[in-house]
């Protein structure tokens, strides 16, 4: 089988959320040479919910994202996506999958294709790129392209080459050829960094309407945009959540005042 076989079927089943919970992250911990990135890390994300995770650099942010994704394993500890979903027992094409998409900082959008072909891509994941966009699209595919342009704000796009996108455009591109995969969690990595701030106010509004249907985890630095999107965040630190609530309450939060005077 090539590599990334199971990647990107856009059919997958639900994940069992009954117990509200997406995402559980219980006891964690990872250590590169001694140091311990992720300590005793322990985290729920709700079904449908947008959380975003802060935290001074080298926190642990990514090393959590990438335990979630499979890339890197704990020394311990459990994650599970839903009920019945061991995502530490998964590979990273399996947790793929399952419905976790991740969307990286720097976009990685077919540039010499055009917008509605970068989408028609990533629906068909594994397949080669001739087999791709010479496959006849089905009445739902069709569909499902129109309407995550539509979400995405690329509708007018459809035949314009990525390669010529703003910055911003093509971030919303790639988080648009994640949506064709139709996960149920999507990890976002500083989705506004080097965005105009317009760029930032239309992330926002394409975050905020992705909750509820998908949920959504965004790791960002800009604390502007943090506000403007979250409900619940939760702050970082040497690899364990030092604070989670509001924007308000954890700037409010003596422990994160301190984290941040000192970086
Ligand atoms: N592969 C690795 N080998 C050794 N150390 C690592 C490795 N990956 C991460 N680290 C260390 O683990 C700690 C946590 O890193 P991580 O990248 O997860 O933090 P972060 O919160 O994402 O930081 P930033 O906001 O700067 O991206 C850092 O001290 C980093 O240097």
């Amino acid at each position: 089988m090539s590599e990334g076989a199971h990647l990107r079927q856009p059919e997958t089943g639900q994940p069992d959320a009954s117990h509200k919970a997406i995402l559980y992250l219980e006891g964690l911990n990872v250590s590169f040479d001694g140091f311990k990135a992720i300590n005793d890390l322990t985290l729920y994300i709700d079904s449908g919910e947008l959380r975003c995770i802060i935290g001074p650099n080298g926190a642990g942010k990514t090393t959590m994202m990438d335990i979630i994704t499979g890339k890197t394993r704990p020394n311990s500890g459990q994650a599970w996506f839903g009920q019945t979903v061991d995502l530490l027992k998964l590979s990273e094409p399996e947790i793929a999958n399952a419905g976790i998409g991740r969307k990286f900082q720097k976009p990685t959008v077919f540039e010499s294709h055009s917008v509605a072909e970068n989408l028609e891509l990533a629906m068909h994941g594994n397949k080669s790129v001739w087999y791709s966009l010479r496959a006849r699209l089905s009445g739902e595919q069709q569909a499902l392209i129109d309407e995550t342009l539509q979400t995405i704000g690329l509708t007018e796009n459809y035949h314009q080459q990525a390669g010529a996108l703003s910055h911003g455009q093509k971030q919303w591109l790639e988080i648009g050829m994640l949506l064709v995969q139709k996960p149920h969690l999507l990890l976002v990595d500083e989705p506004v960094a080097g965005m105009t701030h317009q760029e930032m106010e239309r992330t926002a509004e394409l975050l905020t309407s992705l909750a509820g249907k998908h949920s959504v985890v965004v790791v960002e630095h800009d604390m502007d945009f943090v506000r403007s999107i979250a409900n619940k965040v939760t702050v970082l630190h040497q690899g364990s959540v030092l604070a989670e609530g509001t924007m308000d309450e954890v700037q409010n939060d003596q422990r994160v005042i301190e984290v941040y005077l000192g970086e």
